[in-house]
């Protein structure tokens, strides 16, 4: 895997809510999750077994080398793919054997994405981008949730343009507010600052770290970086589809020696 040369976002410890965590839930949890892609002498086996939490009210990072099942535990966490065995929870909720329909829903309602490409719709504004996951559940926009996210992510005055007349940056950011409009239960993030300049994915990392702060956001990224993965409260790394440890609050050297021990 390719690992950024450090330095490439300002070396500062990032700000974490001081003291011992409270008891905790996990917003998000797999038990002996297994996914086999494929059938017979092909079929690869992505998770070979993976117990995992990941707790409410905190920034957990995912990572491990280039093919260790990171973007697979994700999308099985997100109910974007469905595993071959085990359990993935949402909150109280169990995801494993849920109706197609109801996943979706659930997906629609309880959780915001962020990918790598942003992944918004050209021919709409920075506000209908935004709006769009409310519209299409049918739900009314909270104008004081949306005035706050939207300032706080510094893209308020940019509402009326379109992503073509946008940076990279201010794109990623009405991404991210498009995933907190709807106050998910968890923001999965699958390296979102994949396609930023230092700046744009420094500022960006800062905001993800405030959502959890400030606005109890949960939010689990995956990321190949690790002055990324220390925003992080905790790292969970996986090595060929199995855990192979976690990192509480991680600094980018102790990420890196852990990446090298594995091989990254
Ligand atoms: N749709 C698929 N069909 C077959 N094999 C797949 C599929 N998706 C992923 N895999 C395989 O499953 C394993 C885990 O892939 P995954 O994308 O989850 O790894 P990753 O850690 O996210 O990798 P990277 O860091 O390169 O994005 C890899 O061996 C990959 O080749």
């Amino acid at each position: 895997m390719t690992v950024p040369p450090t330095g490439q976002y300002p070396q500062q410890a990032p700000p974490r809510p001081p003291g011992p965590a409270a008891p905790q839930q996990f917003a998000a949890a797999a038990m002996g999750l297994v996914k086999v892609y494929g059938s017979g002498p092909s079929a690869v086996q992505a998770l070979g077994g993976v117990n995992a939490g990941f707790p409410r009210g905190q920034f957990s990072a995912i990572m491990g080398p280039s093919g260790s099942g990171k973007s697979t535990l994700m999308h099985c966490l997100a109910g974007l793919d469905v595993a071959t065995h085990g359990q993935v929870t949402l909150g109280e909720l169990n995801l494993t054997g849920m109706p197609d329909k109801q996943l979706t829903q659930v997906r629609r309602d309880r959780i915001g994405f962020i990918f790598q490409s942003f992944n918004l719709l050209p021919t709409l504004t920075a506000e209908q981008n935004i709006l769009l996951p409310l519209e299409l559940a049918g739900r009314k926009p909270d104008p004081r949730w949306f005035q706050t996210i939207t300032q706080a992510l510094g893209i308020a005055e940019r509402l009326r343009h379109r992503p073509s007349e946008l940076s990279g940056g201010q794109q990623q950011r009405v991404a991210v507010a498009r995933a907190l409009v709807t106050r998910p239960e968890v923001v999965f993030a699958d390296e979102p600052t994949g396609a930023l300049d230092s700046k744009s994915g420094t500022n960006l990392l800062n905001f993800l770290r405030q959502s959890v702060n400030q606005f109890g956001q949960t939010v689990v990224m995956v990321t190949h970086d690790p002055v990324a993965a220390s925003y992080a409260d905790s790292v969970t790394l996986l090595a060929d589809g199995h855990i192979a440890g976690r990192i509480e609050r991680p600094t980018p050297d102790a990420v890196l020696n852990a990446l090298r021990g594995l091989g990254g």
